[in-house]
């Protein structure tokens, strides 16, 4: 079934030139997405459409069947941004209390602590967020997307900054997460990662969709997601 529809999005902020145009594609339940474009290319104003962080001008945006801005598409969807931003005055515990609050399910205290330990912050969860570094912070946004077990995650460059071992995690409890029959978009200029992980690529270059593809079929065709997008950089189309 279908989580997230895309269709026909397009949005400027200044009403001359189009970020998005015409952005059209979908994300089925139980998937992992990867979104990947050159710096400019408009992924992170799609995602601020897609989570109504700012106005949609044209087109729709259907999260689980829902108007994206309404309150039942809201608690279904989560939005890992790229920066590390968190309530420094709360500890992690009290932030994943607040963020459950907001979806209206219980966060699963015992779950959480288990993954600081495995995330490497033992003794942590009791800790103020303002005493993280930039990867505790970041491992505290995956924990609480782990723990809170939306239908869909978006993951905005969240991976960055975050070392090798709790990559490896990461990328286990994202396979666990779609076993689950949960999706994940994952929006980021690592193409290894991708191309462990993704079950689909969309390419955004200038706002536009250029290629949405299985990885598989993606990578037998170009050799590598890198290649296609080189290709693509050159090509005489562009
Ligand atoms: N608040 C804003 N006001 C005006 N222009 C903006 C704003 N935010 C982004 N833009 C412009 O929209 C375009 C797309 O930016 P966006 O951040 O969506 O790209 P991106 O693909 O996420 O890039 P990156 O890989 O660098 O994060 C860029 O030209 C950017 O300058």
């Amino acid at each position: 079934m279908t989580l997230l529809d895309v269709q026909n999005v397009s949005y400027s902020y200044d009403g001359i030139v189009n970020v998005l145009a015409d952005v059209s594609f979908s994300v089925e339940e139980g998937t992992i997405t990867g979104l990947v474009g050159p710096n400019g290319s408009g992924k992170s104003t799609l995602i601020k459409n897609i989570f109504d962080l700012v106005r949609l001008q044209s087109g729709s945006l259907r999260i689980g069947g829902h108007p994206h801005d309404s309150p039942e598409a809201k608690t279904l969807g989560m939005y890992l941004s790229s920066n590390d931003y968190l309530p420094e005055f709360l500890t992690a515990r009290e932030y994943l209390t607040l963020m459950g609050r907001l979806f209206g399910v219980a966060a699963d205290h015992a779950e959480a602590e288990e993954l600081f330990r495995r995330f490497s912050m033992e003794g942590r969860y009791d800790h103020l967020i303002e005493d993280f570094s930039h990867g505790m912070r970041k491992k505290t946004q995956l924990v609480s997307s782990l723990v809170l077990r939306r239908p869909l995650t978006v993951i905005d460059e969240t991976l960055n900054g975050i070392d090798l071992e709790a990559l490896h995690l990461s990328e286990r409890e994202f396979r666990r997460v779609r076993d689950e029959g949960r999706s994940i978009v994952l929006c980021t200029h690592d193409f290894a990662v991708l191309e462990r992980l993704a079950d689909r690529i969309v390419f955004l270059d200038l706002g536009q969709v250029v290629c949405d593809r299985p990885t598989q079929e993606l990578v037998a065709a170009h050799g590598s997601v890198t290649t296609m997008v080189f290709d693509h950089l050159g090509s005489d189309e562009r």
